[in-house]
């Protein structure tokens, strides 16, 4: 394997675009720092360059992400699925992130008692993200009027500017604010790796290729620890085909013994969408003395 101070001297290293300010901010600079890269921070640069691996981080606005990656400018990109999808650019979506989890939702003034968005055709609309708008409104027969609003989309049918909005909703909390409630879900999004389509694909083995793998392997290692725990417990032998089952998606479990020759310590990891379910099939099976613990990294 070529050691990475050795691409280094090649002067090859590869560019990621990154929103400098915003949602996404704080999580995407703590995931990159937990993947162990060392950069210095954001405040007031345009870029930094990585102390221990062949990146430049760019610190650009989110809008702008999609169309930097697309012309090259950036070899890769942290930004939401839904500006990806808007911005109608060719870009490759490698690896969704698990934060900046929001979906661009279509909704209405409460008073107004609209219940579908059928009831909307000739309405105007009042959105940031006309393209995934136009494009939903079209693939549902609905001919409507949309309205393009930079920000404070909620305000728009209050000051009588569109009788609904398509807009962000992660809480609801905006949404109930003033007064809206949702009506039908437009697209589901969160924070996605993005990229030029063609600059890993020239040379399978160029050294951009390489550095972009390694990346995604540190990337993957920290998301996957993310979606796990790990635990470890005592349980009577003849439950072990179940707890098997429990780590679907792991290689078998490590079993140790214990002073007791029908008891087995038995560890396993165990998704976290599915970790209560679990631990209740756990304890149903008998398991004690269960210990769960946060993983790091974690590669599959
Ligand atoms: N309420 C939310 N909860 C979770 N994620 C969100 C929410 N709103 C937006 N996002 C995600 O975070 C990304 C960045 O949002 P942010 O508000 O920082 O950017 P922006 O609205 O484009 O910036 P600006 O407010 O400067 O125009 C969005 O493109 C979306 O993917
Ligand atoms: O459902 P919620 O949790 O309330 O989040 C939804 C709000 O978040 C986003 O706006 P943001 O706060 O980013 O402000 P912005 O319009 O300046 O981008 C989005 O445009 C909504 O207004
Ligand atoms: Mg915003």
């Amino acid at each position: 394997m070529t050691p990475v101070n050795v691409l280094q001297l090649d002067g090859e290293q590869i560019k990621l675009a990154i929103q400098k300010d915003g949602r996404l901010t704080e999580a995407t600079l703590q995931l990159l720092r937990t993947a162990g890269l060392q950069f210095e921070s954001a405040k007031q640069r345009l870029f930094s360059v990585c102390r221990n691996f062949p990146l430049a981080i760019l610190y650009v606005r989110d809008d702008d992400i999609p169309e930097y990656v697309a012309d090259g400018v950036a070899d890769l990109g942290i930004v939401g699925q839904n500006l990806v999808r808007e911005a109608e650019r060719p870009v490759e979506e490698l690896l969704p992130l698990n934060y900046g989890h929001c979906t661009l939702m279509v909704a209405v003034p409460r008073e107004s008692h609209i219940q579908a968005v059928e009831q909307l055709a000739g309405c105007k609309i009042a959105t940031s993200y006309p393209v995934t708008t136009r494009q939903f409104f079209q693939e549902r027969g609905i001919n409507v009027d949309i309205t393009t609003i930079s920000g404070s989309v909620e305000l728009a049918p209050t000051l009588g500017v569109s009788t609904a909005i398509v807009d962000l909703v992660s809480s609801g909390s905006s949404l109930k604010l003033n007064d809206l409630v949702p009506l039908e879900s437009v697209l589901q999004s969160q924070a996605a790796l993005i990229a030029n389509p063609t600059t890993f694909k020239d040379e399978q083995k160029s050294i951009k290729s390489i550095i972009l793998n390694r990346l995604l392997m540190r990337l993957n290692g920290v998301i996957n620890a993310r979606s796990y725990k790990y635990i470890m417990m005592n349980a009577p032998r003849e439950a072990l085909p179940s707890i098997v089952e429990l780590a679907a998606g792991m290689h078998s479990p490590t079993v140790l013994p214990t002073a007791d020759p029908d008891w087995i310590s038995v560890h396993i990891a165990v998704a976290e969408d599915v970790f209560w379910e679990s631990i209740e099939q756990l304890r149903s099976l008998g398991a004690q003395g269960i210990l769960v613990s946060p993983i790091e990294k974690l590669f599959l």
